[in-house]
């Protein structure tokens, strides 16, 4: 299996590797597409490692989605936003697992926690039972959706592979077989005192992967030695994050990065996740696992996560915590 083609890597200052150039001023070093051209595999594999070890996050250009399919997917999601009230009302619900649904930060009845966010989640594989559910208006979001969420699970399959592949992986099949899939479209609305809220409070994502497109607008920020790092953004490129279930497959090798987003006063910001998880049992996986790391999370599934989401411990600890074998 062969690696995207040049992944390009955006990682915190600390960790830049020799010789590379010292880009940005906000805490964050991009290691230029030069670079990594002239690396090879194995090298291009570490620097993917470290960057799941010790931040959980990376940025990746150079994906061979076409940069129309993006453009597309960005524009009908803004004017699905942009339909009166009473059309997006349609796909309200306080079913969570209802697989198409939306939420709107003006009426919080769905959601316990407050943030400045509406967002439009759309279940998407296995694709012929769900895109006749997605939306019917905009008249063109379904062939958009269809298009980028086939593109993004092709992108997903292949990083999976890579990731495996750098944790010495390469036989394991059981994580990127098939899985579920979701296009989580988020929209905050410019606020007009971002001081007092968030968009989406500090948390970390419950599946496997995650890949998120975002627009020009700063916003996403990532937990890193107690302090927020902001993601700048790189146009046309994603933010690739390790969910808890992977965190729990490799053992706590690669981290489930801790992330919010914050709004701000000017501009609206807009965001595409694609969201991978798997249905059954995660388990660490046992070539991970020998006498000097012994297995340090319990087997978990879809059910135990519900569980934890009504349980009395979603208050004050992270569902990962909850799942750690002390
Ligand atoms: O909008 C963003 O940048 C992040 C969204 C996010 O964290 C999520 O959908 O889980
Ligand atoms: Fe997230």
């Amino acid at each position: 299996m062969s690696l995207p083609a040049e992944p390009y890597v955006e990682l915190p200052k600390h960790m830049y590797q020799k010789g590379v150039k010292h880009l940005c001023e906000n805490g964050v070093t991009q290691v230029p597409h030069k670079q990594l051209q002239g690396m090879d595999r194995s090298r291009v594999l570490k620097v993917l490692s470290n960057a799941c070890r010790e931040f959980g996050f990376f940025q990746v250009v150079n994906h061979g989605i076409a940069d129309e399919v993006i453009v597309k997917m960005m524009d009908v999601s803004k004017r699905f936003f942009e339909l009166p009230f009473e059309e997006r009302q349609r796909y309200m619900s306080n079913n969570l697992s209802q697989p198409v649904r939306y939420g709107t930060s003006f009426n919080q009845n769905n959601d316990g926690v407050f943030c400045w966010r509406d967002f439009l989640k759309l279940s998407c594989h296995p694709m012929q039972d769900f895109a006749p559910l997605w939306p019917s208006s905009p008249v063109d979001l379904r062939e958009a959706v269809g298009e980028y969420s086939m593109k993004t699970r092709h992108l997903y399959e292949r990083v999976m592979d890579a990731i495996l592949e750098s944790l010495g992986l390469t036989d394991e099949k059981v994580i990127s077989n098939d899985g579920n899939q979701l296009v989580m479209v988020n929209y905050y609305p410019a606020c007009p005192q971002p001081e007092l809220t968030l968009g989406l409070p500090p948390h970390s994502d419950y599946g496997l992967l995650t890949l998120l497109l975002q627009d020009q607008v700063e916003g996403l920020q990532i937990q890193h030695n107690d302090r927020w790092v902001t993601v700048k953004p790189i146009p046309n490129s994603f933010v690739v994050n390790i969910g808890d279930q992977f965190e729990i497959f490799s053992n706590g090798r690669y981290k489930s990065v801790v992330h919010r987003v914050a709004v701000n006063s000017m501009r609206s910001r807009l965001s595409v996740a694609s969201l991978h998880s798997v249905n059954e049992n995660v388990t660490p996986s046992p070539k991970l696992i020998d006498y000097l790391n012994p297995k340090r999370y319990k087997d978990t599934n879809y059910a135990d996560f519900l569980h934890y989401l009504t349980s009395s411990e979603f208050k004050c600890k992270r569902f990962l915590e909850s799942r750690r074998i002390n």
